[in-house]
């Protein structure tokens, strides 16, 4: 398998973000995971289509967006003109998901679905075959440095066996308290892609955590 690492630029220096990417680029982290949240979906803002815009502007590597917004079919366009790669929304977040989703496709970016931690893999049985990644939220939504949650792991089994049932292609990522201590643990449990945030920026050497990280399994 190859283990495929996110690094989510919300740990990152804000101030310095450009300085940040170039960092990322220079490493062999897969993706940076940028995270969009509106403060009504989420109890926290971050940052939006111009600083997604800016980020592109010198990333090297594909950027992952997490949209953690309310209607975010109202903002696909605007984010995909920003240079999302991959654009994730929220089950919970979407009344009319299956026509989200098509909307993401059709503007040519690849289609990702988010779980809060309380909701069941069992929710995306009939749209995973339409979609190229599922993110398993591993903490509430809203803020990074949080504790991982345990019951990630049963989902993530629970997960793979849907998708090998469904034929889907779906890639399982994992968001949130990702760090050393979890993750052999969930790319052996099927996953695919680990978003990791404070533990790569807080990091004496984000570029070597990243490498150890791609080099766990
Ligand atoms: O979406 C989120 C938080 O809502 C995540 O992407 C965090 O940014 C991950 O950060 P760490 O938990 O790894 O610090």
């Amino acid at each position: 398998m190859n283990p495929i690492i996110a690094p989510s630029i919300l740990a990152a220096d804000f101030a310095n973000l450009q300085r940040e990417v170039e960092m990322i680029n220079q490493t062999n982290a897969d993706y940076i995971h940028v995270d969009i949240m509106d403060g009504v979906f989420v109890p926290n803002i971050s940052m939006g289509i111009p600083v997604t815009e800016a980020i592109h502007k010198h990333a090297k590597k594909p950027l992952d967006v997490h949209l953690m917004i309310m209607h975010p079919e109202n903002y696909l366009k605007q984010f995909k003109d920003a240079g999302a790669a991959y654009l994730t929304v929220h089950y919970e977040a979407c009344p009319h998901l299956h026509r989200t989703v098509e909307e993401i496709k059709a503007l040519g970016c690849k289609a990702g679905v988010a779980l809060n931690p309380h909701s069941p893999v069992y929710l995306l049985k009939d749209i995973l075959k339409e979609v190229d990644m599922v993110c398993l939220m591993s903490v509430n939504p809203g803020f990074g440095g949080q504790k991982f949650i345990e019951n990630t792991f049963k989902k993530v089994k629970s997960l793979k066996k849907l998708i090998v049932e469904t034929g889907s292609n779906a890639k399982i990522e994992i968001d949130g308290g990702v760090s050393m201590d979890n993750a052999k643990a969930l790319f052996d449990a099927g996953a695919d892609v680990l978003v990791a945030g404070n533990f790569v920026f807080s990091s004496q050497n984000p570029a070597e955590t990243i490498k150890n990280l791609k080099n766990i399994v």
